[in-house]
């Protein structure tokens, strides 16, 4: 069985609700990105989504933009990134997925992608504008490995939800509103019909993104999910604190506290 089902699925059987959070490699330098990991496996991190930063990032808020924006200016290159993660790869098996644009994929082509993940051990990918016409390649590249291409659902795409999670390993994105990444007050009402309207079409895990930045709303949320996931509260953070371990630690064993007990 795939790592990343595995570790749901070793959760689960614990009664526990998986601890995703998301970073841009290189925010605010690669060097950083490696320790960052290291402390959010440390606090209770179950999975690591460490996003490629893009110059054009469609699906990114304002704090994830800024930071992939920093991380390009540092001049963080993709290679670096794996780079990085085989680093890592000493020092901790923990899953890691990365966020990835398909441009970033075709300018290596996709074969050429895929061998990088292999090596340096990468368990999953999010790629936000992948066609879903264009998604068989990749499936096919990663089909023989123990990849999984994680499929983005958001509450509008109902009508194909089946097809977009058809083939498809490791776990499911569940996109809890519409627009773009970062900090929300509010929670689409619909949230739990939203959810069971996924878990109709799959027995995959399914994690919810988009939006979480504190401790109350994860402890709402952890009851109908599998998986949390938070990226602008915690990129936020690490621009705010000036990336100080101290801070980040004390803020991410807040986080995921409801998560943990
Ligand atoms: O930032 P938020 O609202 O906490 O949501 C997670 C999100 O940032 C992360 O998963 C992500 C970063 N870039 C993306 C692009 C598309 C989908 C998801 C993402």
């Amino acid at each position: 069985m795939n790592i990343i089902e595995n570790t749901f699925k070793k959760l689960k059987s614990l009664n526990k609700v998986a601890f995703i959070p998301f970073i841009v490699a290189g925010h605010p330098t690669l060097e950083k990105t490696e320790e960052l990991i290291l402390l959010l496996e440390h606090e209770g991190a179950d999975i690591i989504e460490i996003g490629i930063p893009f110059s054009d990032p469609l699906a990114d808020g304002p704090v994830i933009e800024s930071a992939a924006q920093k991380s390009i200016l540092n001049s963080t290159k993709v290679n670096q990134v794996f780079n990085s993660i085989l680093n890592l790869r000493k020092k901790t098996n923990i899953p890691i997925v990365i966020l990835v644009y398909f441009n970033t994929i075709l300018a290596s082509g996709a074969s050429g992608f895929i061998e990088k993940c292999l090596k340096a051990n990468v368990n999953g990918l999010i790629i936000p504008d992948l066609p879903y016409e264009e998604r068989d390649e990749l499936l096919s590249l990663i089909k023989e490995t123990d990849i999984s291409l994680i499929p983005l659902v958001t509450p509008t795409s109902n009508n194909r939800i089946e097809k977009i999670v058809s083939d498809c390993k490791g776990f499911v994105y569940c996109v809890s509103s519409l627009g773009v990444t970062g900090i929300r007050k509010d929670f689409n009402k619909d949230l739990s019909s939203f959810l069971n309207s996924v878990r109709q079409y799959t027995d995959l895990p399914l994690a919810l993104g988009f939006g979480i930045s504190n401790k109350a709303t994860i402890d709402e949320l952890k009851t109908h999910v599998d998986g949390i996931i938070v990226g602008s509260a915690l990129v936020n953070k690490i621009e705010e604190s000036n990336c100080n371990l101290e801070e980040i630690k004390e803020f991410i064993k807040d986080m995921v506290s409801p998560l943990k007990n």
